[in-house]
């Protein structure tokens, strides 16, 4: 496995490799959600390269950059095992070197809204180390968690918008065995938050059983479930539960297929956010609860 640390070596790296490429984009402090997406790409194509980069733009002021979980030991000796051909892992400097004033600002619901109201400048950040990395490595197919469902709908309207030629692998979300989704900032949760977390997957399971295909329920009725959920946990507070069209992210009135429920709740510091997919066919995508031990740190 090669370490890569710049853009001329990734790009020397990358013209090389013949076959099928593979890009697993990452902020690193991999657990199992992460190398799920690995494993997936190893599969499917003859080159993978996993980039480990905590991406300043994509944070806030008053976010947590600084203390981001970090173990880029751990990380390599993860992705050794699993066969990764390249680790791409630039410095800020790298990325963003002097004079550097160029941003892919997406815009509309699916950029201002949910997500994007709650962290302005978010999504800038986010389209835009992603086409850089897209432009570096090159990649046919870029493999994302289903988890960070905004910005899956992000990247999938860049794509579109400004012709990309890559396609996306969207892999569900991988949970631990009590439902909660696997996030490096889980590791931000003290033995009480941890277990009081588990709220955040019952609140969203509250809303699916509100659902019945013969007579579609109000959004309304299905966001309440879930909020009397939170409610029922002082601890937690709720940032916003939404119901929308997973493709323009529009809101929906009534919950029928295609639909995404999308919830983000606050325990303390830390800001957990998680989805569940009603699919067009009528089937939900809750993701998968990990059936063996976890990888989180
Ligand atoms: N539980 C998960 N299941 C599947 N994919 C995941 C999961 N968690 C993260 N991913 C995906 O891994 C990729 C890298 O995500 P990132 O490094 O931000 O991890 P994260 O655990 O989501 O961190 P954060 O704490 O910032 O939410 C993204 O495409 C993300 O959607
Ligand atoms: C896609 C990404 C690696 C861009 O920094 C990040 O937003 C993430 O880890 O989901
Ligand atoms: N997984 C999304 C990256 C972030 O929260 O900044």
């Amino acid at each position: 496995m090669h370490i890569v640390r710049t853009v001329q070596a990734m790009k020397h790296e990358r013209a090389q490799w013949t076959g099928s490429v593979g890009l697993i984009p990452t902020m690193g402090y991999l657990h199992e959600g992460h190398l799920s997406l690995v494993r997936q790409a190893r599969a499917e194509q003859e080159h993978i390269a996993v980039s480990i980069f905590v991406n300043p733009t994509q944070f806030g002021p008053h976010e947590d950059l600084s203390s981001y979980p970090r173990d880029v030991e751990h990380d390599l000796q993860l992705l050794e095992t699993l066969g990764v051909d390249s680790v791409f892992l630039p410095t800020a400097a790298e990325m963003y070197p002097s004079g550097f004033s160029t941003f892919v600002n997406p815009e509309g619901t699916v950029a201002e809204e949910i997500e994007g109201a709650a962290r302005t400048g978010h999504f800038r950040g986010v389209a835009t180390i992603v086409l850089k990395l897209f432009h570096i490595i090159q990649p046919q197919q870029a493999y994302f968690g289903q988890k960070d469902a905004q910005q899956v709908a992000i990247i999938q309207r860049m794509i579109a918008d400004l012709n990309v030629p890559v396609e996306l692998r969207v892999q569900p979300t991988i949970r631990e065995q009590d439902g909660l989704a696997m996030s490096s900032r889980n590791s931000y949760l003290d033995p009480i938050a941890r277990k009081q977390a588990t709220i955040v997957y019952r609140a969203l399971q509250a809303a699916q059983a509100v659902f019945n295909p013969q007579s579609p329920p109000s959004a309304q009725a299905a966001i309440q479930a879930a909020r009397q959920v939170i409610a029922s946990e002082p601890a937690a507070q709720l940032d916003y539960i939404e119901i929308r069209n997973p493709d323009n992210f529009q809101p929906l009135e009534i919950l029928r297929a295609p639909a995404l429920l999308l919830i983000a709740v606050r325990l303390g510091n830390t800001r957990l956010i998680d989805n569940f997919v009603l699919h067009p066919d009528g089937t939900w995508d809750s993701g998968q609860i990990q059936s063996h031990s976890s990888t989180q740190q």
